[in-house]
């Protein structure tokens, strides 16, 4: 009997919780799938399945640009959100989703600026180094890059090249985005390509890392039961590999430049420079603060950029057309190979493919999260997001925006972005334009937007015009289709193709 009025009062509670979530919760304005609006558990799941990209893109063509993901969290479709939900000045600030990404050393939790949901703290903890992020400060460690590709074109000579071996693509593209990483960061390879193995697991477990952090970033308490849980730690430990091997590299650097000083006419890289501030500043600097500086680079460098150049890759052999207006491009520009960043900035192919691909394949695929501020906001349709709503867009959903980029968006074509026959330069200016500022939310945006994004760029327009011009590259078969998991990161892999050497006209 008292069996019986509990469950019917728990039935009782739980269905007026149902009947409340679904009639009169905050957010009962905005659609979206029913299980949704009960609980984050299908975000898990989107998130868990891979293919959250897709996710995302379908549940907005069904219930329109304002889209409720959860109890408490709302996705937009439409690019103008972009500039509101990632602004620059009072900028909103991240939600609970990255909170998984601490590392805990010990009993510590350390935060990173990546993940920092503190806007004060970040701003503080990246003032310092911002200034080693753009362009023309990047291009001090092109030599480094150089030396990573020369490695890289040396080896794909010996094992495919030469006897004609079949290469598995996407894994060597992941080798040389964590080594090239490495190199400009500490001055030395992980020696992935040298090894042709992942040396000690690095990219193995951050993998392991990211297909943990999706789905518990979806909702973020269970972190505390599985990996900051202070008994028994479940799962993988996102991030510890790399801050343990950061740490060894930093010490070991300093002992090597203590003992016999820093070799003679070596390209300052990361390390280098963010010494030099535990030099001008030690009150703020110490080694703790550098292995949080530089482990930036190990968590963000290495499967973001991958993930793209495994993308341009495999779309380019996928798109003949594509493939043989960027190789006349190249070969017209003769250029001298390793590629210089001053010969092939200004070649519009070669930035037509580089756009695309950033475009149609985000090296991270599912929503930033932000949360909406103490004042709330009011959409342009007069519908009101009250404060503390989990709010934010993928750029897997805005980038196939067909008023911005085409009715083909959901197409790979690069020619969307050269000018088209009878287009006015106005016309093709104001275009590429829209869609350049729409696709570059690829690399977030506002106050924490990526920092990587110049030397991102440079790495990738550096490979592939130096690829392209040495190789043909091409899938074994062309009707093959490659695999992929959307875990925050792109991972994609089953890319067999071959490699043969070009004639340069
Ligand atoms: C194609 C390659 C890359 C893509 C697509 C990419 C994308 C992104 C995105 C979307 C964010 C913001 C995420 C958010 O708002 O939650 C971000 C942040 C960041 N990225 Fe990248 N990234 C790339 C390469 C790199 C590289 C090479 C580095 C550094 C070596 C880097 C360092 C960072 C850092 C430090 C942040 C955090 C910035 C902050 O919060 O102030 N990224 N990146």
């Amino acid at each position: 009997m008292a069996l019986g009025l509990v469950l019917a009062a728990s039935f009782a509670v739980a269905a007026a919780w149902v009947i409340w979530q679904l009639c009169f919760s905050r957010l009962s304005a905005f659609p979206g799938p029913l299980a949704a609006r009960l609980t984050d558990i299908p975000r898990a799941i989107a998130a868990a399945s891979g293919h959250v990209d897709d996710v995302d893109r379908r549940r907005h063509q069904k219930y329109g640009n304002a889209v409720r993901t959860g109890p408490n969290s709302i996705s937009f479709s439409d690019p103008s959100m972009i500039k509101v939900i990632y602004a620059t000045k009072n900028a909103w600030r991240k939600s609970g989703m990255y909170r998984p990404n601490d590392v805990l050393m010990g009993k510590q939790r350390m935060s990173n600026i990546f993940n920092t949901q503190d806007n004060a703290w970040h701003d503080k903890a990246i003032r310092p180094i911002r200034g080693f992020w753009s362009m023309s400060k990047v291009l001090d460690v092109e030599p480094l890059v150089d030396e990573t590709l020369k490695l890289l074109t040396h080896k794909l000579d010996q094992r495919f090249v030469s006897d004609g071996n079949v290469c598995p693509m996407d894994v060597w593209l992941s080798f040389f985005a964590w080594d090239v990483t490495a190199n400009l960061t500490f001055g030395r390879h992980y020696g992935f390509i040298e090894q042709e193995k992942d040396v000690d697991n690095l990219i193995t477990d951050s993998t392991k890392g990211l297909y943990y952090f999706a789905p518990v970033s979806q909702i973020p308490w269970i972190d505390y039961l599985l990996d900051k849980n202070p008994f028994v730690r479940i799962g993988p430990k996102p991030t510890l590999t790399g801050v343990l091997y950061a740490f060894g590299v930093v010490a070991q650097y300093q002992q090597e430049i203590k003992e016999k000083g820093k070799p003679a006419g070596s390209t300052e890289h990361y390390l280098d420079k963010y010494l030099e501030l535990k030099k001008t500043d030690p009150e703020m600097v110490d080694d703790n603060q550098i292995v949080n500086w530089l482990m930036l680079n190990i968590l963000a460098g290495g499967d973001t950029t991958s993930a793209s150049m495994r993308a341009t890759a495999y779309y380019l052999a996928k798109n003949p057309g594509n493939y043989k207006r960027l190789t006349d491009e190249l070969d017209a520009a003769r250029l001298a190979l390793p590629a210089q960043w001053k010969d092939i900035r200004g070649l519009p192919y070669l930035e037509a493919v580089m756009q695309e691909t950033i475009r149609y394949n985000p090296g991270i695929a599912m929503i930033f999260e932000r949360v909406v501020p103490e004042t709330g906001f009011t959409l342009p349709d007069g519908r009101y997001i009250p404060a503390g709503t989990n709010v934010g867009i993928n750029p897997a959903v805005t980038n196939r925006d067909k008023e911005v980029f085409g009715q083909d968006a959901d197409v790979f074509d690069a020619d969307r972005w050269m000018r088209s026959d009878g287009e006015s330069t106005e016309a093709f200016d104001a275009r590429v334009a829209r869609m350049r500022d729409v696709a570059e939310f690829t690399f977030g945006g506002g106050n924490r937007v990526c920092m990587g994004k110049a030397l991102a760029r440079l790495e990738m327009y550096k490979l592939f015009a130096t690829l392209y011009s040495l190789y043909d590259i091409k899938l074994v078969d062309p009707s093959h289709e490659w695999k992929y998991h959307d875990a925050w990161f792109v991972y994609q892999w089953d890319m067999p193709m071959t490699i043969s050497r070009r004639q340069r006209l």
